[in-house]
């Protein structure tokens, strides 16, 4: 049993929309395929893998550093003790060699999507949906029924306050019961914007908003100050996502809950956020995307160090929109997904046929991931390893 091949396309997910730090005009991801020899169903195994949105494609570091490290491995190290599937943890540790600690950036984009493929083809090689071989690893029971909300509201030229709403309204109409809206180009705008879109909820559904980072420590309490008026489901990422003193005093200002950590790529940073962030684990939320940050193996240590600090993993609803933070959900009890109901296609989103009721959806089950339950998206996978 052996990895035979590791292949990369890079691929745009480019639209129109723009957040309160960055557009999408130029967005891509990476796109890559784990072939290996082993045969279910009359055709070789292949894993799927691809980052989420917010980061760009990484074809270069895949390329040029980590498909060579793997390919050039001695397959018998990368196997599990009985020989009989590949050892995510051991392929991890063949990428990650010769890597010094620290500076968690584009690399662990890089490694979160082979891991993401690697996870893909182990759990298909055992046969069954990732997130039962998950919740089996770790001795827990899967609820294949999962939390999810629609992520939108971004910021579109020529966007008015009433195409915010038709787009919330919509939601609504899709089964979600919460929904998400970009907020951080000045209150002046963003207040009238939280007030439509409030008004069309009617109660009917919650709305978090997303800051993206874009506050100083001043606007951010400005902002806190104004939010704190509304019902909000959560106040995401005011401030830059490595200045834990700011997160730490917002605290102060916004008793309601919070929620940050898609931009923390590490262990390492998810223990600093909790050690010095101020997040209330009664409360807040933490939305590390392991597609972002060196993959389930790595998330995997992320849970562990949060349940040292006597955190839930119920308390994560990870970024992102896509089927491995699924799996992760259904298998190891985390609070939820994001959703992006009309973005990053056909990447993102629930294998076909799956629907949101009350806010939730259920986890069919098919091997690995689920990505052979997508038509569009098992298409341009399967033209990868074709
Ligand atoms: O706009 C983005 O970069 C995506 C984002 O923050 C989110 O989904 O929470
Ligand atoms: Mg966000």
């Amino acid at each position: 049993m052996r990895i035979v091949d590791l292949r990369e396309v890079t691929a745009p997910i480019a639209s129109s929309i723009a957040n309160a730090y960055i557009d999408f005009s130029k967005m891509t991801l990476s796109l890559v395929a784990v072939v290996t020899d082993v045969i279910r169903d009359g055709r070789p195994v292949v894993g799927y893998g691809f980052n989420s949105n917010g980061r760009y494609g990484q074809g270069g570091l895949i390329r040029e550093r980590f498909a060579p490290r793997l390919l050039e491995a001695d397959p018998k190290t990368l196997l599990n003790d009985a020989g009989d599937n590949l050892d995510p943890d051991r392929i991890w540790a063949t990428l990650m060699k010769n890597e010094k600690p620290g500076g968690h950036g584009e690399r662990s984009v890089a490694v979160g999507t082979i891991d993401m493929a690697v996870w893909d083809a182990v759990a298909k090689i055992a046969g069954k949906p990732l997130f039962r071989l998950l919740a089996e690893r770790h001795g827990l029971t899967a609820n294949p029924r999962v939390f999810v909300y629609a992520a939108g509201g971004y910021y579109y030229p020529g966007k008015g306050i009433e195409q915010l709403r038709a787009e919330m309204r919509s939601y609504l109409d899709r089964g979600y019961s919460v929904v998400k809206m970009k907020i951080g180009n000045g209150i002046e705008e963003d207040r009238p914007r939280i007030e439509g879109v409030l008004k069309e909820l009617d109660g009917k559904a919650q709305l978090a908003v997303d800051a993206n980072g874009r506050l100083n420590l001043e606007d951010a309490i400005a902002y806190a100050k104004m939010l704190r008026d509304y019902p909000l489901f959560w106040y995401e990422e005011a401030g830059d996502p490595l200045d834990y003193n700011l997160q730490a005093q917002l605290a102060e200002f916004y008793p309601a809950p919070m929620a940050t950590g898609e931009n923390l790529f590490s262990h390492q940073d998810a223990r600093n956020l909790i050690r010095y962030g101020g997040m209330r684990p009664d409360r807040d939320w933490l939305q590390f995307d392991c597609a972002l940050s060196y993959g389930l193996c790595e998330y995997q240590r992320t849970l562990e160090v949060l349940k040292t600090a006597g955190w839930s993993p119920s308390r994560c609803i990870p970024h992102g929109g896509h089927q491995m933070s699924l799996n992760i959900a259904a298998g190891l009890g985390l609070g939820g997904n994001e959703s992006y109901p009309d973005l990053f296609q056909p990447y993102g989103g629930f294998p076909d046929g799956v629907r949101v009721e009350d806010g939730h959806i259920t986890m069919p089950d098919l091997p690995g991931i689920g990505f052979e339950g997508k038509s569009d998206l098992i298409k341009v996978m399967r033209d990868l390893a074709a």
